[in-house]
């Protein structure tokens, strides 16, 4: 009865996503659910379209925080869900549905048991762009009931069902976002001389910097440049003035970061000579990467053994998570939640197991009670 519950919660949130800041009806939905619960230890109160949530412990000595984000990406949906989403090209596709499913459940089961320390739930917007973790973290609401110690979990679509993991130190990367504007001479199809073409330029561009990971970083540094989304002309009798380049980089080290960027700027300058154009940069929104706690790690480790949810040690991962910044202000930890789903994260057909709702409001649950009193 319980799962069904917190499936129809679920199934309801996913039908409704929406991109960073924009969480207008998340946040209704999830006020209205949480009125639902509501008791005389709860407050709750709004950020731009975030909710946090302070719930009075017993006997309280310090505040736990527990995170989850709220936004969809920009992704049309092709799970075949009879549920699926009703926002025309925006789909839950990297599972924040669940986390803010989990984060109700596990406040649901505070509230019926509360612990000694007054926990605070955070629903976060933003995560996947342009970072709603920092400026939450500095708000007035948030600096108000701020956490002593603060976790999250992320679905981990490879990982089984009823199982987590984690592991101390790094666990997701350091990331830049990165916009390339390339304009030239466009003109008709049939005169390329009487043109600077961007379209080959912005093509050229995406297999040159290739090299910037594998012959000018340090081979024994971890690094990724994606380029995922290239848009260029209006017909295919014209060539195109301008063209436009998406992507993100990624380090485990922040300090590659800044060489990958360095690297990117020189190749910059070569192709505005070698094809005549202009081309500006913006790297839009960059996160902390996220860095978890020995002693908190090992605890939820300890934590998820004594309520049978298998775990293992994970390996860092090259995802980024805004929740790095909260990280880097409060002792914390990350960890990933098995759900089964053949295809991953930012895919349209994530279809992760439902069933995975109850190990992460066990775990999740287990997890305060743990730090409770501690
Ligand atoms: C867990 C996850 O998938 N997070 C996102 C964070 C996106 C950060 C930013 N928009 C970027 O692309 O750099 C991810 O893509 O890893």
């Amino acid at each position: 009865m319980a799962t069904f519950k917190w499936q129809t919660i679920r199934r309801e949130l996913h039908q409704i996503p929406e991109l960073g800041f924009q969480e207008v009806k998340t946040q209704r939905y999830l006020l209205d659910k949480l009125q639902t619960i509501k008791t005389d230890r709860m407050t709750i109160t709004t950020w731009k379209t975030g909710i946090l949530v302070h719930v009075a412990g017993e006997n309280p000595a310090k505040t736990i925080g527990y995170r989850s984000d709220m936004d969809g990406l920009p992704i049309t949906e092709e799970t075949g869900y009879s549920f699926a989403s009703q926002h025309s090209g925006q789909m839950h596709a990297c599972g924040h549905d669940f986390h803010m499913t989990i984060a109700l459940g596990a406040l649901e089961t505070i509230i019926e048991n509360p612990p000694d320390d007054h926990t605070v739930f955070l629903f976060q917007p933003a995560e996947e762009g342009p970072g709603g973790a920092w400026p939450m973290l500095q708000s007035e609401p948030f600096q108000a009931w701020k956490p002593d110690v603060v976790f999250a979990l992320h679905i981990a679509p490879e990982l089984p069902t009823g199982t987590v993991s984690s592991r101390p130190g790094i666990l997701f990367a350091n990331t830049s976002e990165l916009f390339l504007d390339f304009t030239g001479q466009g003109g008709h199809a049939a005169y390329p001389h009487l043109t600077k073409d961007m379209g080959v330029a912005a093509s050229s561009f995406v297999v040159e910097i290739q090299e910037i990971i594998s012959r000018k970083l340090d081979p024994l540094e971890s690094a990724v440049l994606t380029i995922g989304k290239i848009e260029s002309g209006s017909v295919q009798n014209a060539i195109a003035e301008t063209a436009r380049l998406e992507g993100t980089i990624r380090t485990l080290d922040p300090a590659s970061i800044g060489i990958i960027k360095q690297k990117l700027e020189q190749s910059i300058k070569g192709f505005e000579v070698a094809h005549d154009c202009s081309i500006s940069v913006d790297y839009g929104a960059n996160y902390y990467q996220v860095t978890n706690e020995q002693w908190l790690t090992d605890l939820f480790a300890d934590v998820s053994r004594e309520c049978h949810i298998a775990h293992q040690e994970a390996a860092p991962a090259m995802t980024g998570e805004d929740f790095g910044y909260m990280l880097k202000e409060i002792p914390g930890f990350m960890f990933w939640l098995g759900v089964d789903s053949p295809a991953g994260l930012h895919s349209a057909q994530l279809q992760p197991d439902e069933a995975a709702l109850e190990t992460g409001i066990r775990a999740v649950s287990s997890m305060i009670h743990a730090l409770s009193g501690r």
